[in-house]
């Protein structure tokens, strides 16, 4: 068996031109949505992905907001920064750009954000809404990569009632939101979140229908623990080096022979990340959309 590729670049442009629609029909109606991204810092990384949702809101008709911060910038001098966007009304959500430098309160400031504007839909009480389900139908932002790793199965028609789905990583932006999101009734899968206490995770990852791996392990799901047929989604971002060039390469949790024995495998790079990005502006646009009824 070869597995299918569920293409997150096609799909990510397919949700993109549909989203250029909706951002026309806002601006006929004369709301213009305004991503704005706080970065702090010259992490090469972080400044390649801010400049890339740039790239994106230009495609779609989003209007950018920029603040570029320096690395030594206090507490308090951001959380200026993060309530002057609170208090602009050009700046429908935004986010701030992670990691933030150790001497940083994250946490604290991320809990500054107004929940309405929070973009990423990393806000406590966007977070909290979640896990109670009482955002549906959605009236508050989701996280974008769990809700890119759901729009990717479903835009490939893979059914997600009744199965088994292993989510290896519990962070709170992949594994632990992934759950409050597929076990809601209209996907109604059965969730098992791994990590590394598991006991006999090859046993549990034999077992799963769908395999979510977000651990930041290099390689850790291999054609030995997966199920024949099983669909398997790469959300792991890891530094490995290069066998060859001996350079730092990015590497995802699936190694390649799974593709021998899954139905369906997400590629990494090109699966699960333009996913993240296309949601990003779809909670943008839905933000302005709310707002407007
Ligand atoms: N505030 C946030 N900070 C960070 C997030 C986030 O969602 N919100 N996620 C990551 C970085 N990130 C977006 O910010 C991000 C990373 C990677 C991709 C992506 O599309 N990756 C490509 C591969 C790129 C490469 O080759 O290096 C892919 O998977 O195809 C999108 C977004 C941390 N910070």
């Amino acid at each position: 068996m070869t597995a299918k590729i569920l293409d997150g670049k096609a799909t990510a442009a397919e949700i993109k031109a549909e989203l250029k629609e909706r951002v026309s029909v806002l601006r006929e109606r004369g709301v213009v949505p305004g991503l704005g991204t706080i970065l702090v810092g010259d992490d090469p990384g972080s400044q390649w992905y801010v400049a890339g949702k740039h790239r994106d809101c230009a495609e779609v008709g989003i209007a950018s907001i920029r603040r570029d911060l320096p690395a030594d910038i206090s507490q308090a001098e951001l959380e200026a920064v993060v309530e002057e966007l609170n208090d602009d009304p050009d700046c429908t959500g935004f986010i701030v750009q992670l990691p933030l430098p150790p001497h940083i309160d994250t946490d604290a400031i991320l809990e500054l954000v107004d929940p309405a504007k929070d973009a990423d839909g990393l806000h406590p009480t966007n977070l909290g809404r979640l896990v109670l389900n009482v955002n549906r139908p959605i009236t508050t932002p989701l996280p974008c990569t769990p809700r890119g790793v759901i729009d990717l199965m479903l835009r490939h028609g893979i059914d997600l009632k009744g199965k088994d789905v292993v989510v290896v990583g519990r962070g709170v932006t992949v594994g632990r939101a992934i759950g409050s999101l597929l076990t809601r009734r209209e996907f109604n899968a059965t969730v098992t979140l791994t990590h590394t206490g598991t006991v006999d995770l090859d046993g549990h990852l034999r077992r799963a229908d769908i395999i979510v791996a977000a651990a930041g392990v290099a390689g850790l799901v291999t054609a030995d623990n997966v199920k024949p047929g099983a669909v398997v989604l790469d959300v792991g971002v890891s530094r490995v080096e290069d066998p060859v060039t001996g350079k730092s390469v990015v590497a995802g949790d699936v190694a390649a022979d799974v593709a021998e024995v899954a139905s369906w495998v997400s590629p990494n790079p090109g699966g699960v990340g333009p996913m993240t990005r296309a949601l990003l502006l779809q909670n943008v646009v839905e933000s302005a959309e709310r707002a407007l009824a």
